[in-house]
Protein backbone atom coordinates (compact mmCIF):
# COMPACT_ATOMS: atom_id res chain seq x y z
CA UNK A 1 0.00 0.00 0.00
CA UNK A 2 0.98 3.25 -0.82
CA UNK A 3 1.32 6.16 1.56
CA UNK A 4 0.44 9.16 -1.04
CA UNK A 5 0.18 12.11 0.18
CA UNK A 6 -0.18 14.08 2.94
CA UNK A 7 -3.28 14.91 5.58
CA UNK A 8 -5.84 16.93 3.77
CA UNK A 9 -5.80 20.53 5.71
CA UNK A 10 -9.38 21.12 6.98
CA UNK A 11 -11.91 22.48 6.80
CA UNK A 12 -12.61 22.93 2.98
CA UNK A 13 -12.13 26.50 2.12
CA UNK A 14 -12.49 26.15 -1.64
CA UNK A 15 -16.36 26.13 -2.56
CA UNK A 16 -16.95 25.93 -6.40
CA UNK A 17 -19.78 26.37 -8.58
CA UNK A 18 -21.52 25.32 -11.74
CA UNK A 19 -24.33 26.03 -13.86
CA UNK A 20 -26.41 23.72 -15.38
CA UNK A 21 -28.73 25.48 -17.51
CA UNK A 22 -30.46 27.17 -15.07
CA UNK A 23 -29.80 25.15 -12.00
CA UNK A 24 -26.88 26.04 -9.43
CA UNK A 25 -24.71 22.79 -8.73
CA UNK A 26 -23.67 22.42 -5.15
CA UNK A 27 -20.26 21.60 -4.49
CA UNK A 28 -18.95 20.77 -0.89
CA UNK A 29 -21.38 21.28 1.13
CA UNK A 30 -22.71 24.46 1.64
CA UNK A 31 -25.77 26.21 0.06
CA UNK A 32 -24.46 28.47 -2.88
CA UNK A 33 -24.27 31.65 -3.88
CA UNK A 34 -24.13 30.67 -7.39
CA UNK A 35 -24.57 33.99 -9.23
CA UNK A 36 -21.54 35.83 -7.91
CA UNK A 37 -18.69 32.86 -7.52
CA UNK A 38 -19.66 31.76 -11.55
CA UNK A 39 -19.80 35.83 -12.72
CA UNK A 40 -16.14 35.91 -11.65
CA UNK A 41 -15.41 32.49 -13.14
CA UNK A 42 -16.22 33.22 -16.75
CA UNK A 43 -14.71 36.16 -18.69
CA UNK A 44 -15.88 36.33 -21.83
CA UNK A 45 -12.80 36.91 -24.00
CA UNK A 46 -12.12 36.75 -27.86
CA UNK A 47 -10.83 33.02 -28.68
CA UNK A 48 -8.00 32.62 -31.15
CA UNK A 49 -5.91 29.46 -31.00
CA UNK A 50 -2.90 29.60 -29.16
CA UNK A 51 0.03 31.34 -31.32
CA UNK A 52 4.06 30.73 -30.58
CA UNK A 53 3.73 34.40 -28.28
CA UNK A 54 0.62 33.24 -26.39
CA UNK A 55 2.41 29.78 -25.74
CA UNK A 56 5.85 30.94 -24.61
CA UNK A 57 4.05 33.43 -21.91
CA UNK A 58 1.67 30.05 -20.79
CA UNK A 59 4.40 27.94 -20.46
CA UNK A 60 7.39 30.70 -19.13
CA UNK A 61 4.87 32.24 -16.12
CA UNK A 62 3.87 28.76 -15.35
CA UNK A 63 6.08 27.21 -12.25
CA UNK A 64 3.39 24.14 -12.08
CA UNK A 65 1.21 22.23 -14.38
CA UNK A 66 -2.09 20.33 -13.60
CA UNK A 67 -2.50 17.96 -16.30
CA UNK A 68 -6.23 16.72 -16.92
CA UNK A 69 -5.53 12.91 -17.69
CA UNK A 70 -8.22 11.66 -19.96
CA UNK A 71 -8.64 13.65 -23.14
CA UNK A 72 -5.12 15.60 -22.46
CA UNK A 73 -2.63 12.72 -21.60
CA UNK A 74 -4.52 9.65 -22.83
CA UNK A 75 -8.11 8.80 -24.51
CA UNK A 76 -8.89 5.36 -23.01
CA UNK A 77 -5.64 3.76 -22.91
CA UNK A 78 -4.10 5.29 -25.40
CA UNK A 79 -1.39 7.74 -24.88
CA UNK A 80 -2.25 11.06 -26.56
CA UNK A 81 0.33 11.80 -29.78
CA UNK A 82 3.29 13.76 -28.77
CA UNK A 83 2.41 13.62 -24.78
CA UNK A 84 5.80 11.86 -23.42
CA UNK A 85 7.73 14.44 -25.09
CA UNK A 86 6.16 17.11 -24.04
CA UNK A 87 6.02 16.35 -20.56
CA UNK A 88 9.70 15.38 -21.00
CA UNK A 89 10.44 18.97 -21.98
CA UNK A 90 8.28 20.49 -19.40
CA UNK A 91 10.26 18.48 -16.89
CA UNK A 92 13.77 19.89 -18.36
CA UNK A 93 12.75 23.21 -17.84
CA UNK A 94 12.08 22.49 -13.45
CA UNK A 95 8.29 22.57 -14.30
CA UNK A 96 6.75 20.91 -11.56
CA UNK A 97 3.42 18.40 -12.83
CA UNK A 98 0.27 16.93 -11.37
CA UNK A 99 -2.00 14.85 -13.22
CA UNK A 100 -5.63 15.00 -11.71
CA UNK A 101 -8.65 12.70 -12.73
CA UNK A 102 -12.81 12.86 -11.82
CA UNK A 103 -12.63 9.44 -13.15
CA UNK A 104 -12.94 7.36 -9.72
CA UNK A 105 -12.50 3.90 -10.49
CA UNK A 106 -8.62 3.55 -10.16
CA UNK A 107 -7.22 4.53 -6.51
CA UNK A 108 -3.78 6.49 -7.32
CA UNK A 109 -2.03 3.81 -7.04
CA UNK A 110 -4.10 2.29 -9.53
CA UNK A 111 -3.36 5.21 -11.59
CA UNK A 112 0.56 4.54 -11.35
CA UNK A 113 0.41 1.76 -12.77
CA UNK A 114 -1.65 2.82 -15.32
CA UNK A 115 1.17 5.65 -15.97
CA UNK A 116 3.93 3.06 -15.67
CA UNK A 117 2.10 0.68 -18.35
CA UNK A 118 1.55 3.49 -21.41
CA UNK A 119 5.80 4.33 -20.37
CA UNK A 120 4.86 7.55 -18.91
CA UNK A 121 7.71 8.38 -15.78
CA UNK A 122 5.19 9.81 -13.11
CA UNK A 123 5.82 9.79 -9.18
CA UNK A 124 2.93 8.79 -7.30
CA UNK A 125 3.16 12.37 -5.05
CA UNK A 126 1.99 13.90 -8.81
CA UNK A 127 -1.55 11.99 -9.45
CA UNK A 128 -4.20 12.75 -7.91
CA UNK A 129 -7.74 11.26 -8.31
CA UNK A 130 -11.35 12.02 -7.55
CA UNK A 131 -11.22 8.47 -5.68
CA UNK A 132 -8.48 10.04 -3.35
CA UNK A 133 -10.43 13.10 -2.86
CA UNK A 134 -13.72 11.58 -1.48
CA UNK A 135 -11.54 9.64 1.10
CA UNK A 136 -9.75 12.57 1.98
CA UNK A 137 -12.74 15.07 1.97
CA UNK A 138 -14.29 12.32 4.48
CA UNK A 139 -11.26 12.37 6.81
CA UNK A 140 -10.89 15.95 6.92
CA UNK A 141 -14.23 16.33 8.53
CA UNK A 142 -13.92 13.32 10.52
CA UNK A 143 -16.20 10.79 9.48
CA UNK A 144 -16.32 8.15 11.98
CA UNK A 145 -19.91 6.28 10.51
CA UNK A 146 -19.63 3.66 7.74
CA UNK A 147 -19.56 4.62 4.02
CA UNK A 148 -21.92 3.18 1.11
CA UNK A 149 -19.89 2.80 -2.32
CA UNK A 150 -21.55 2.75 -5.27
CA UNK A 151 -18.47 2.71 -7.51
CA UNK A 152 -15.54 0.36 -8.53
CA UNK A 153 -12.06 -0.49 -6.72
CA UNK A 154 -10.70 2.70 -6.41
CA UNK A 155 -12.64 4.22 -4.13
CA UNK A 156 -12.51 1.91 -1.68
CA UNK A 157 -8.80 1.33 -2.16
CA UNK A 158 -8.79 4.90 -0.82
CA UNK A 159 -11.29 4.11 1.73
CA UNK A 160 -8.94 1.81 2.84
CA UNK A 161 -5.78 4.24 3.13
CA UNK A 162 -7.92 6.38 5.26
CA UNK A 163 -8.99 3.80 7.35
CA UNK A 164 -12.94 4.77 6.80
CA UNK A 165 -15.55 1.83 6.79
CA UNK A 166 -17.11 1.16 4.21
CA UNK A 167 -20.00 -1.42 2.46
CA UNK A 168 -21.33 -1.58 -1.20
CA UNK A 169 -19.05 -1.24 -4.39
CA UNK A 170 -18.23 -4.05 -6.25
CA UNK A 171 -19.58 -7.06 -3.95
CA UNK A 172 -23.07 -5.30 -4.71
CA UNK A 173 -22.64 -5.47 -9.08
CA UNK A 174 -24.58 -9.00 -8.65
CA UNK A 175 -27.11 -8.24 -6.29
CA UNK A 176 -31.04 -8.19 -7.87
CA UNK A 177 -33.92 -6.60 -6.48
CA UNK A 178 -36.76 -9.25 -6.35
CA UNK A 179 -40.33 -7.53 -5.96
CA UNK A 180 -42.28 -10.01 -4.56
CA UNK A 181 -45.37 -8.94 -2.61
CA UNK A 182 -44.23 -7.20 0.38
CA UNK A 183 -40.69 -7.31 -0.57
CA UNK A 184 -38.40 -5.26 1.69
CA UNK A 185 -35.15 -3.87 1.91
CA UNK A 186 -32.99 -3.43 4.95
CA UNK A 187 -30.01 -1.11 4.71
CA UNK A 188 -27.40 -0.23 7.16
CA UNK A 189 -27.88 2.28 9.62
CA UNK A 190 -24.88 2.91 10.61
CA UNK A 191 -23.91 4.42 6.85
CA UNK A 192 -23.06 7.88 7.35
CA UNK A 193 -22.38 8.67 3.78
CA UNK A 194 -23.24 7.70 0.14
CA UNK A 195 -19.84 7.80 -2.31
CA UNK A 196 -20.79 7.90 -5.76
CA UNK A 197 -18.48 7.24 -8.60
CA UNK A 198 -18.17 5.91 -11.88
CA UNK A 199 -19.95 2.12 -12.01
CA UNK A 200 -19.95 -0.20 -14.83
CA UNK A 201 -22.05 -2.11 -12.93
CA UNK A 202 -24.75 -0.05 -11.30
CA UNK A 203 -27.99 -1.46 -10.94
CA UNK A 204 -31.33 -1.37 -9.33
CA UNK A 205 -30.11 -2.65 -5.90
CA UNK A 206 -27.12 -0.16 -5.55
CA UNK A 207 -29.71 2.67 -6.38
CA UNK A 208 -32.45 1.72 -3.77
CA UNK A 209 -29.63 0.97 -1.54
CA UNK A 210 -28.12 4.49 -1.39
CA UNK A 211 -31.85 6.18 -1.72
CA UNK A 212 -32.39 4.65 1.71
CA UNK A 213 -29.39 5.40 3.45
CA UNK A 214 -29.46 8.85 2.14
CA UNK A 215 -33.51 9.40 2.95
CA UNK A 216 -33.72 7.42 6.09
CA UNK A 217 -30.00 7.92 8.03
CA UNK A 218 -30.37 11.04 9.88
CA UNK A 219 -27.37 13.44 8.27
CA UNK A 220 -26.53 10.63 5.90
CA UNK A 221 -23.95 12.49 3.41
CA UNK A 222 -24.17 12.19 -0.70
CA UNK A 223 -20.66 12.37 -2.42
CA UNK A 224 -20.50 12.73 -5.89
CA UNK A 225 -17.02 12.06 -7.02
CA UNK A 226 -17.45 13.74 -10.14
CA UNK A 227 -20.64 14.50 -11.92
CA UNK A 228 -19.19 14.87 -15.48
CA UNK A 229 -21.44 13.82 -18.48
CA UNK A 230 -19.50 11.50 -20.63
CA UNK A 231 -16.19 10.15 -20.56
CA UNK A 232 -13.79 8.35 -23.20
CA UNK A 233 -14.06 4.63 -21.59
CA UNK A 234 -12.58 3.86 -24.91
CA UNK A 235 -10.91 5.89 -27.69
CA UNK A 236 -13.73 4.94 -30.07
CA UNK A 237 -16.58 6.95 -28.67
CA UNK A 238 -17.49 9.13 -25.88
CA UNK A 239 -19.71 6.93 -22.76
CA UNK A 240 -21.63 8.14 -20.28
CA UNK A 241 -20.20 9.75 -17.55
CA UNK A 242 -20.61 9.37 -13.65
CA UNK A 243 -23.10 12.01 -13.92
CA UNK A 244 -25.70 9.18 -15.21
CA UNK A 245 -25.34 7.45 -11.75
CA UNK A 246 -24.86 10.66 -9.71
CA UNK A 247 -28.19 11.50 -11.44
CA UNK A 248 -29.86 8.05 -10.75
CA UNK A 249 -29.66 9.00 -7.02
CA UNK A 250 -30.37 12.92 -7.29
CA UNK A 251 -33.52 11.64 -8.64
CA UNK A 252 -34.85 9.56 -6.45
CA UNK A 253 -33.36 11.48 -3.13
CA UNK A 254 -34.00 14.64 -4.49
CA UNK A 255 -30.83 15.86 -2.91
CA UNK A 256 -27.53 17.96 -4.21
CA UNK A 257 -24.39 15.95 -3.69
CA UNK A 258 -21.29 17.69 -2.60
CA UNK A 259 -18.89 17.22 -5.64
CA UNK A 260 -15.52 16.36 -4.16
CA UNK A 261 -13.90 15.82 -7.94
CA UNK A 262 -13.48 19.16 -10.16
CA UNK A 263 -14.26 21.84 -10.62
CA UNK A 264 -14.56 21.39 -6.71
CA UNK A 265 -11.14 23.33 -5.55
CA UNK A 266 -10.41 20.36 -2.38
CA UNK A 267 -7.83 18.77 -4.75
CA UNK A 268 -6.61 22.19 -5.80
CA UNK A 269 -6.21 23.34 -2.37
CA UNK A 270 -4.26 20.06 -1.46
CA UNK A 271 -1.65 20.69 -3.93
CA UNK A 272 -1.14 24.33 -3.22
CA UNK A 273 -0.57 23.62 0.16
CA UNK A 274 1.53 20.34 0.24
CA UNK A 275 4.09 21.44 -2.08
CA UNK A 276 3.84 25.21 -1.02
CA UNK A 277 2.42 26.86 -4.29
CA UNK A 278 1.10 29.59 -5.38
CA UNK A 279 -2.13 29.49 -7.49
CA UNK A 280 -1.04 32.08 -9.97
CA UNK A 281 2.15 30.33 -10.86
CA UNK A 282 -0.01 27.40 -11.60
CA UNK A 283 -1.20 26.39 -15.33
CA UNK A 284 -4.21 24.10 -15.73
CA UNK A 285 -4.43 22.05 -18.79
CA UNK A 286 -7.63 20.09 -19.29
CA UNK A 287 -10.30 19.23 -21.97
CA UNK A 288 -13.34 20.13 -20.62
CA UNK A 289 -14.79 23.52 -19.72
CA UNK A 290 -17.41 22.79 -16.53
CA UNK A 291 -14.84 20.90 -15.06
CA UNK A 292 -10.87 21.18 -16.03
CA UNK A 293 -11.37 24.97 -17.48
CA UNK A 294 -14.14 25.33 -14.46
CA UNK A 295 -11.66 24.22 -11.90
CA UNK A 296 -8.51 26.18 -13.06
CA UNK A 297 -10.28 29.54 -12.83
CA UNK A 298 -12.62 28.71 -9.99
CA UNK A 299 -8.70 28.39 -8.45
CA UNK A 300 -7.34 31.69 -9.93
CA UNK A 301 -4.93 29.63 -12.28
CA UNK A 302 -4.07 29.89 -16.06
CA UNK A 303 -6.11 27.68 -18.02
CA UNK A 304 -5.49 26.34 -21.56
CA UNK A 305 -8.41 23.74 -23.31
CA UNK A 306 -6.68 21.27 -25.77
CA UNK A 307 -9.13 19.99 -28.31
CA UNK A 308 -7.80 16.08 -28.09
CA UNK A 309 -10.94 15.70 -25.98
CA UNK A 310 -14.44 15.78 -25.01
CA UNK A 311 -14.46 19.70 -26.04
CA UNK A 312 -14.53 20.35 -29.73
CA UNK A 313 -14.05 24.27 -31.12
CA UNK A 314 -17.21 24.69 -32.12
CA UNK A 315 -18.61 24.46 -28.57
CA UNK A 316 -15.83 26.43 -27.36
CA UNK A 317 -16.87 29.57 -29.64
CA UNK A 318 -20.09 29.01 -29.26
CA UNK A 319 -21.84 32.12 -28.16
CA UNK A 320 -23.80 29.75 -25.72
CA UNK A 321 -20.58 28.88 -23.97
CA UNK A 322 -19.41 31.13 -20.83
CA UNK A 323 -16.53 29.67 -19.94
CA UNK A 324 -13.39 31.22 -21.93
CA UNK A 325 -9.84 29.52 -21.28
CA UNK A 326 -7.11 31.76 -20.93
CA UNK A 327 -5.64 30.20 -24.51
CA UNK A 328 -6.49 26.87 -26.04
CA UNK A 329 -4.68 24.47 -28.78
CA UNK A 330 -5.24 21.24 -30.64
CA UNK A 331 -3.58 18.67 -28.23
CA UNK A 332 -0.66 19.32 -25.15
CA UNK A 333 2.43 18.33 -28.07
CA UNK A 334 1.71 21.98 -30.26
CA UNK A 335 3.54 23.68 -26.69
CA UNK A 336 7.01 21.66 -28.56
CA UNK A 337 6.32 24.19 -31.49
CA UNK A 338 8.31 26.77 -28.95
CA UNK A 339 10.39 24.41 -27.34
CA UNK A 340 13.87 25.99 -28.13
CA UNK A 341 12.10 29.51 -26.67
CA UNK A 342 11.28 28.69 -23.26
CA UNK A 343 13.02 29.77 -20.19
CA UNK A 344 14.01 27.36 -17.51
CA UNK A 345 11.26 27.64 -14.38
CA UNK A 346 13.08 30.24 -11.79
O1 LIG B 1 -17.24 10.08 -15.52
C1 LIG B 1 -16.07 9.82 -15.52
C2 LIG B 1 -15.70 8.56 -15.07
O2 LIG B 1 -15.99 8.68 -13.69
C3 LIG B 1 -15.09 10.88 -15.88
O3 LIG B 1 -15.73 11.67 -16.81
C4 LIG B 1 -13.79 10.68 -16.52
O4 LIG B 1 -13.25 9.48 -16.60
C5 LIG B 1 -12.96 11.89 -16.22
O5 LIG B 1 -11.63 11.80 -16.41
P1 LIG B 1 -10.65 13.09 -16.47
O6 LIG B 1 -10.90 13.97 -15.29
O7 LIG B 1 -9.30 12.42 -16.46
O8 LIG B 1 -10.96 13.79 -17.78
Amino acid sequence: MLALHGRVAAPISHLGTKHQGRRAVQLFGRPTSTHKQARSAVTPMAQKRAGDEEKMALVNKAKCFIFDCDGVIWKGDKVIDGVPETLDVLRSLGKKLFFITNNSTKSRAGYLKKFQSLGLPVQAEEIYSSSYAAAAYLESINFQKKAYVVGEEGIQEELDLKGIKHIGGPADGSKAVNLKSGEYMHHDPEVGAVVVGFDRYINYYKIQYATLCIRENPGCLFIATNRDAVTHLTDAQEWAGNGSMVGAIMGSTKQEPNTVGKPSGFMLDNIANTFKLQKDEICMVGDRLDTDIMFGKNGGLSTCLVLSGVTTEETLLSPDNKITPDCYMGQLSELMSVKDKLKVAA
